[in-house]
């Protein structure tokens, strides 16, 4: 199918018809931010899955009952998908946790009085890329990658979903409210030693004002580990049905490591990515660990 089929489009971005509604980009621009909730922002494959596990945690105190029972998307929905409007997500006691793909400017009006806390999460975008091709391979809602050299273009010029991860880390990089933002690379903190999971499982609790003991952050971490969210069915996305997304031929929780792209990308592509990624980012200051 073709783009015009799949996507709509929306503040000039593309997005998958069969997950957004005007119904539900409407509930998004009027919905009501508290100043206690958690907001994760990331652009697609950057580390969403893992960080709606390691927060429901970390403010649960390392409680699994939560990421026990409920599937991600319900657990720390995506605000401008369908379902956020029917799980009366105004009736959830604080502090709430919701998820978001979009980019800064687009935040609805009450995102802007109520300032509720941010947690940013960036990762190499060779790997975002490697990432979100082996998706669009397995999910029946998106468009068919191939062939790859054409999808890589579209990708650096926005012409996918979610638009440019350029602008996308820009617009959320702009915001310099320390108390307010968390920005965590997939890299510095997701890579699988164990010692990196418990250092990003403190920073996260400080960040969220939630004290938790040594114990408590060893049990979080090793949850978060790859390999062990890999086996929970409410993460793993394995009970989406078949033809929506098709595991046997890639899976959600495929790698998990930094620089697959190396395997991904022709050193003529890697070339061109890099040649944009400089030009794109040149007026900005902040530090990746990629760079
Ligand atoms: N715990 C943990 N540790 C390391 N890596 C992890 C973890 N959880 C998810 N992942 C990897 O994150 C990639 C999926 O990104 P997202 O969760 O942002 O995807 S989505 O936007 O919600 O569709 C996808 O990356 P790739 O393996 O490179 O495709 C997942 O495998």
């Amino acid at each position: 199918m073709t783009e015009a089929d799949l996507y709509l489009s929306y503040k000039g971005m593309l997005l998958p018809k069969a997950v957004h509604t005007p119904e539900s980009l409407r509930h998004f621009e009027e919905f009501a931010f508290r100043s206690d909730d958690v907001v994760i922002v990331t652009y697609p494959k950057s580390g969403t899955t893992w960080m709606q596990e390691i927060v429901p945690l970390v403010l649960s105190g390392g409680d699994p009952a939560s990421v026990e029972t409920l599937h991600n998307w319900d657990r720390v929905p995506w605000l401008e998908e369908t379902r956020a409007p029917v799980l009366n997500l105004e009736d959830r006691p604080s502090p709430r946790m919701f998820t978001t793909h979009f980019h800064h400017d687009m935040m609805p009006a009450s995102f802007f009085t109520a300032k509720p806390k941010v947690i940013y999460v960036m990762r190499n975008p060779k790997d975002v890329f490697t990432s979100f091709f082996h998706y669009h391979g397995m999910v029946s809602f998106l468009v068919d990658p191939n062939p790859q050299s054409e999808f890589l273009h579209k990708f650096l010029d926005g012409k996918v979903i979610f638009g440019t991860w350029f602008d996308h880390v820009k617009s959320w990089l702009s915001v310099d409210e320390r108390q307010r933002i968390l920005h965590i690379s997939y890299e510095d903190r997701i890579v699988c030693a164990q010692q990196d999971l418990k250092d990003a499982v403190r920073k996260i609790a400080q960040f969220l004002e939630k004290p938790l003991d040594a114990e408590a952050i060893e049990r979080i971490a090793h949850r978060c580990l790859f390999k062990n969210m890999k086996k929970n069915k409410m993460s793993n996305y394995s009970l989406v049905p078949l033809d929506i997304m098709d595991q046997t031929k890639s899976e959600f929780f495929r790698k998990g490591v930094v620089g697959d792209w190396k395997n991904q990308l022709t050193v003529a592509e890697a070339e061109y990515f890099d040649a944009v990624y400089k030009e794109k980012m040149k007026d900005v200051k902040y530090t990746f660990p990629w760079d």
